[in-house]
């Protein structure tokens, strides 16, 4: 399976409305141009990460702007599209909300961000959480969906792969100045899970946060198939063999050795 990853540079200084028309047409360009099956964005392209007094101006209910013009590029580009997340004005509150539709533009899973950044501010008080799991099954494989802050909760990855998933397709909005804990947090899950990881964030600077680039792929061994820059917009395209999942679980099947339910003496 071919996957792209854009990084979008999220600055200041261009609209929700021309960022959205101008990476509808650069997906359908890559998927063209590079052969494609599976397109990944990242997370919050439309608003940044970080601007979060534009949260609550810029949501939209699920089946709102960018879900029509993404779903109408995955259906053009004929790919599985991994759309990044939205602010999804939701049911009384918002949602950091993924979308990924298949190659004829039907929604294949919306998943609601499970931790949510900030502590006692931001995203964390600006929009709910959510509660379930998400997984995608296509022709080759199965992908896990998390999104940026998540990739610190390894248990929310273990939960991915027992349903299932080779593929943990992760957008981010990270910032520069904890890049290292990043490619790091990124490496850890997958030779612990022994899959593939897909992680995508943005560039560029937005509401005064210098975001981290650096998206990367890394492999069921712990290997980096291919980094990008770390300050602007740019296309990773690798062909993720996906019979090195397995093909590690075999070699070296840790995740047999997993002991459920031991505890602390006392609990
Ligand atoms: N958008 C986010 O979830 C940011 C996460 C982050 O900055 C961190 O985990 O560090």
């Amino acid at each position: 399976m071919r996957a792209s990853l854009l990084q979008i540079a999220v600055d200041d200084d261009e609209s929700v409305i021309s960022r959205r028309a101008r990476v509808s047409s650069l997906v359908r360009e890559v998927a063209e141009r590079e052969g494609s099956g599976l397109v990944v964005l990242p997370e919050l392209w439309t608003t940044g990460a970080f601007g979060y007094e534009a949260f609550a101006a810029e949501a939209e209910p699920l089946e709102g702007p960018t879900y029509e013009v993404m779903a109408e590029t995955a259906r053009a580009a004929g790919v599985w599209l991994h759309a990044g997340s939205i602010p999804e004005a939701g049911d009384g509150t918002l949602y950091n909300t993924s979308l990924v539709f298949s190659p004829s533009g039907e929604l294949a899973a919306a998943y609601r961000k499970i931790h949510r950044f900030g502590f006692d501010k931001g995203e964390a008080v600006l929009m709910g959480a959510g509660h379930e799991l998400a997984t995608v099954r296509t022709p080759e494989t199965v992908l896990g969906l998390a999104t940026c802050y998540d990739l610190r909760f390894p248990e929310l990855f273990r939960g991915l792969v027992d349903a299932g998933a080779e593929v943990f397709v992760v957008p981010a909005g990270w910032p520069a100045r904890r890049r290292a804990h990043w490619s790091l947090l990124a490496r850890a899950r997958a030779v612990e899970d022994q899959v593939y990881v897909l992680a995508c964030g943005t560039a560029g600077t937005h509401a005064g946060v210098e975001q981290a680039g650096a998206s990367v792929v890394v492999d069921p061994w712990g290997g980096v198939l291919a980094e990008a820059s770390p300050t602007r917009e740019a296309v990773l395209t690798v062909d993720l063999d996906l019979a090195k999942v397995a093909g590690t679980r075999e070699q070296f099947p840790a995740l047999k050795d997993r002991r459920l339910g031991v505890a602390a003496p006392g609990l």
